[in-house]
């Protein structure tokens, strides 16, 4: 009776997803509990916080979170090992096609550990350097954390980070090490370098395999050992705090909450401490893997609350949500994300603004690390300039706005944010290098100019220790310190200009350490530094949507390259076009595309017009992406190639 009743609408619309799970395995026997439940809503409500674990896994990239986290689910049965749902933590389409974990995503799991059923919440962190953002909001909500080392590689940068974010938020740190079953693991060499690096005992460290499943038994008994139940008191007034939010179609805004005291219900009101905005809620729920109705969320516990939030911007992370009538003091919330590279955004079709408005607004609530200002170039028209936390948080902001969104952009290359301080005394930050003063303004009103500058962290092999030291000295860095975490790998730091780090120097790096070397960076303020506005002409106009800010030791070298590779991708089009690159008033480089229609049906003899169409379509096709400025149509590898050279200043990829 209990497994065809039909589940609240949520639960129905997850069932497209996971359609197994909701019916079998454990899923059938909580329904089955709560048969007094006319709403089949998952009763959690007898479960103590003694009982109740709230814990993340964190760990450099690559090193086996995500897979870890699958085998968990699988033990526990939330999902099934037949692979369906394999990666339920990587959800968004951009993870999995990359393999990187982006947005923290949370799951609940119950384990019977000595007779008594514990609640599991695990929630998910991002690896990668631009997130530690992520990180910190998702350990927030928890007790404890899973370092989880690749046993081959050892620790690596993002190790060290996410060790010492843990620590610092008083996380209790349970050391694993992953990947036993490689042939080139070293568990033992990995183990001592967490013993050095950390002080932890090696006799304390799990030894696992994510893949092949060898050790995963001990990890839940592990952390039920070792880390704390959450605190908190059921008797005290709802505290709620809010770490994550996401858009869904069907029910508007999803909060992720982790209550500190008290219990929530559906049909409580409830108020952000931020706004004073009250609330009623509609759902509660946890990720089971999916939003799975429950009849409460109660202190320790973390899980969803949907409460007819209308506008996406309604929610704060780090808010406090307490009781209608029942005010708490709020938690200490969260430091907003700083953004260090921005870009302008521009729709390829100025007829698409306002769509596009709407899709940048939903996306930055499931990533509000995006900060979002208008902005209007004379070349591109009306956009956006927004801020990323890095290079990569960019790409893949980008990757679902055309993905998830279906709407055709145009990015500028990115830049970091200078700051200008003025004779009279006064300052300004500059995010846009066309903002940027020019030369002749510069003599008479600005004193000097200054740029971000970052601590960075390298762990690499001793063999690449020459190739890493010219890496940060051909990047204005300046050497601060090595050491040796053990006899064969090294610990670098190195004061470098941000504006560097966004330049390709994470390909450089792996390029240099073939892969070996490890990468991560803490913000270290504003130094004076020389810098000029370079700009791009072409056919004599200045397009102030190519403009960069660099370091005037490189304005010759930066300035032939731009104009060398603006050549190689502006397509020929019916007339000449002449690229000039421009600095302190003077032009540094000139390249000219010269004209030609190109002819792609010249290989087509003879009267296929099918062929022929098809061939042209595609042309035109190719032609969409473009953006005509003046008279010359500017493909987005144009703004691309502003970025991407080896000079100073300006950004690129690190992805
Ligand atoms: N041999 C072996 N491979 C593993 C093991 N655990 C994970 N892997 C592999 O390591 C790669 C990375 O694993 P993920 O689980 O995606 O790593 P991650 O830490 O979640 O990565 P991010 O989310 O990007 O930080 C995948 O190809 C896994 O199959 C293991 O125990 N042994």
């Amino acid at each position: 009776m209990l497994q065809t009743r039909r589940l609240p609408s949520a639960a129905w619309r997850c069932t497209a997803q996971a359609p197994t799970q909701l019916y079998w395995g454990r899923r059938r026997w909580y329904v089955a509990r709560s048969a007094d439940n006319k709403r089949g809503e998952m009763d959690i409500s007898t479960i103590p916080p003694e009982r109740i674990r709230n814990f993340s896994i964190i760990a450099h990239i690559d090193h086996g979170k995500s897979t870890l986290a699958d085998r968990l689910l699988e033990l526990t049965g939330v999902i099934s090992k037949t692979g369906k749902n394999k990666q339920v933590l990587d959800k968004l389409k951009v993870e999995r096609e990359r393999g990187i974990t982006v947005k923290a995503q949370s799951v609940s799991m119950f384990y019977e550990y000595k007779g008594e059923r514990y609640l599991l919440n695990l929630v998910d962190t991002p690896g990668h350097v631009d997130f530690s953002y992520e990180v910190s909001r998702s350990l927030a909500a928890c007790q404890g954390a899973i370092l989880l080392v690749d046993a081959a590689q050892g620790i690596q940068a993002q190790t060290v980070a996410n060790f010492y974010l843990a620590f610092g938020q008083g996380l209790e740190v349970i050391p694993m090490l992953n990947k036993v079953d490689l042939p080139t693991a070293e568990p033992e060499r990995a183990a001592k370098q967490i013993e050095s690096a950390f002080e932890i005992e090696a006799s304390e460290i799990l030894h696992i395999s994510a893949k092949t499943g060898l050790g995963v038994d001990q990890v839940l008994p592990a952390v039920i050992e070792q880390s704390p139940p959450p605190p908190g008191s059921l008797g005290k007034p709802l505290k709620a705090l809010l770490f994550d939010t996401w858009y869904d179609t069907y029910v508007g805004v999803v909060c992720l909450m982790a209550v500190k005291d008290g219990s929530v219900r559906r049909g409580d009101r409830i108020v952000s401490s931020h706004s004073g905005t009250k609330y009623e809620v509609a759902e509660v729920g946890v990720m089971y893997p999916e939003q799975t109705p429950t009849t409460l969320l109660q202190v320790g516990q973390v899980g969803y609350v949907i409460c007819n939030m209308k506008s996406i911007a309604e929610a704060h992370v780090g808010d406090t949500f307490y009781q209608d009538k029942h005010p708490v003091e709020a938690l200490p919330g969260f430091v907003p994300a700083k953004s260090m590279v921005f870009a302008g955004v521009f729709p390829i079709d100025a007829g698409e603004f306002d769509r596009l408005n709407e899709s940048i607004q939903k996306l930055t609530l499931n990533d509000s690390s995006v900060s979002v200002h208008k902005e209007t170039s004379a070349a591109l028209g009306q956009g956006w300039r927004l801020g990323f936390l890095g290079t990569l948080h960019m790409d893949v902001f980008r990757q679902r706005l055309e993905e998830e969104y279906d709407t055709n952009i145009l990015v500028t290359s990115p830049t970091v944010p200078y700051q200008i301080k003025y004779c009279d005394g006064t300052s300004k930050f500059i995010r846009t290098p066309a903002d940027f003063p020019d030369a002749s303004y510069m003599q008479d009103h600005v004193e000097y100019t200054m740029e971000p500058f970052v601590v960075a962290t390298l762990i690499f092999p001793e063999k690449y220790l020459g190739a890493m030291l010219e890496l940060c000295t051909t990047h204005r860095g300046e050497l601060q310190n090595h050491t040796f975490i053990d006899e064969l790998r090294v610990m670098l730091k190195c004061r470098l200009p941000m504006a560097e780090i966004v330049t390709d120097f994470f390909d450089k790096l792996k390029s240099k350490s073939q892969g070996f070397a490890s990468f991560d960076y803490e913000e270290a303020g504003y130094d004076a530094s020389d810098l000029v506005k370079m700009e791009v002409l072409l056919n004599g106009e200045a397009v102030d949507a190519l403009a960069a800010v660099m370091h005037k030791s490189s304005v010759v070298t930066a300035g032939r390259e731009i104009a060398g590779r603006l050549k190689d991708v502006i397509r020929r089009q019916l007339f000449d076009i002449i690229i000039q690159t421009a600095a302190n008033g003077k032009i540094v480089a000139r390249e000219t595309v010269k004209q030609l229609r190109k002819n792609v049906t010249a290989k087509c003899y003879g009267g296929d017009i099918t062929r022929k169409m098809k061939l042209l379509n595609k042309q035109k096709e190719g032609k969409k992406r473009m953006k005509r400025i003046g008279k010359v149509e500017l493909p987005q590898e144009a703004f691309l190639s502003i970025m991407t050279r080896s000079g100073n200043g300006g950004s690129g990829s690190d992805s």
